[in-house]
């Protein structure tokens, strides 16, 4: 007999691969089509095309199951040059093993079609049944840059995350690479793309990240800590995401002097669970921002299944059942689990919350 969610694994990373091939098409072929969105983001021709991919697998595989996804087709339905661009790109790229392809269903059918499942993502989320969430470019900023970001796919049932994918295009294929600020650069994509994965009770992976069928994949876990004095934090690269001045004097509290790796998007979770990293914080700057439950689904599952223990700020892990933001949460602080008390602990204490 097969292990639990075998088939829902497979997909996900099948579809999350596809999707990379689209984002890195954008990046080497095309102008990126940036446009702002309402909150002054910016998304991309990859964005959109990312989501329709993935969507198109999910629902030819798991019909009945929910999906929230950060983007909306509205802008595209009174843009008929946008949407023609997104749709030369997403019409014309497949996974290149066709037993792969034929497993995320083929080809999604004209441009309407890819608008319906562009908005299928605009499910509630919550608390009952079978519910994806999809960030299809995370880090939208650093992959306008050459950095780090992430496809990223999990799918929760009844509130709890069971299978997490992240791809990341720009991270080392090999597991211990050391962190460096370097990957913001990112010049060749020689010896990179990575694919994680991870399912409750079953682990962590990673594999190189492929244009066909799955590479091999190798368990991934934390590194012990056993001199936190040692260990490397990772951060956001946009201040507005994350308080860096906090975060300097809770490394400066704990005895830490290697500087923090501040690179984009959920490849910072991926970099701590296989061990590049130790620490990934994310002080909240704002008292209003909810953090999307996209944007750390996956991550947080492959975290845990790597070693680790994830909490907010307050200690608290992290709820995503109840709708598409982590309105239950403030912050994110990932360590392995051994380290991850005195993390908080000096969290609590510099953000004055004990
Ligand atoms: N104000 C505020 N506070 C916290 N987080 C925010 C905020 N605004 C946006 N976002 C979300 O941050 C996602 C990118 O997070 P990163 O950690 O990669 O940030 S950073 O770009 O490295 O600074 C980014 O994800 P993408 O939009 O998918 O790129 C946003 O969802
Ligand atoms: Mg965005
Ligand atoms: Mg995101
Ligand atoms: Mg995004």
């Amino acid at each position: 007999m097969s292990s639990p969610y075998a088939k829902e694994l497979e997909i996900a990373q099948l579809a999350v691969q596809r999707a990379a091939i689209l984002t890195k098409r954008v990046f080497h072929e095309k102008a990126k089509g940036t446009v702002s969105k309402d909150d002054k983001s910016p998304v991309t021709i990859g964005d959109f095309g990312a989501q329709a991919l993935i969507i198109a697998a999910l629902k030819a595989n798991f019909p009945a199951d929910e999906i929230v996804a950060e983007e909306e087709a509205a802008q595209l339905r009174d843009d008929a040059p946008l949407r023609q661009t997104i749709w030369d790109l997403v019409s014309t790229t497949q996974l290149s093993d066709a037993a792969a392809e034929s497993a995320l269903g083929g080809a999604i059918k004209d441009e309407d079609e890819m608008l319906t499942m562009i908005d299928h993502g605009a499910s509630k989320g919550g608390a009952k049944g079978r519910i994806w969430a999809i960030d299809p470019i995370d880090g939208t900023k650093g992959f306008l840059r050459g950095g780090q970001y992430a496809v990223c796919l999990a799918l929760m049932v009844d509130g709890d995350v069971k299978v997490g994918v992240l791809g990341c295009p720009n991270l080392p294929v090999d597991d211990a690479a050391p962190l460096t600020g370097s990957m913001e650069s990112g010049q060749t994509d020689e010896g990179k793309g990575c694919l994680f994965s991870g399912v409750l009770g079953q682990g962590a992976t990673s594999r190189p990240l492929t244009t066909g069928s799955l590479a091999p994949e190798k368990k991934i876990a934390m590194k012990a800590i056993t001199d936190i004095a040692a260990a490397t934090f990772c951060e956001s690269v946009e201040a507005g995401h994350s308080a860096h001045g906090d975060q300097a004097e809770i490394a400066k509290k704990l005895g830490i002097t290697n500087p923090s790796v501040r690179m984009d998007s959920q490849a910072k979770y991926a970099s701590i669970a296989r061990g590049a990293g130790d620490i990934y914080l994310r002080l909240p700057v704002s008292a209003t921002y909810q953090e999307k439950i996209w944007d750390h689904a996956a991550g947080d599952l492959i975290v845990r299944e790597a070693g680790g223990a994830v909490t907010d700020i307050h200690g608290k892990r992290l709820d995503f059942s109840i709708g598409r933001t982590l309105a239950n949460n403030k912050g994110v602080v990932a360590a392995p689990v051994g380290g991850h008390p005195q993390v908080l602990a000096v969290v609590q204490e510099v953000l004055s919350l004990k």
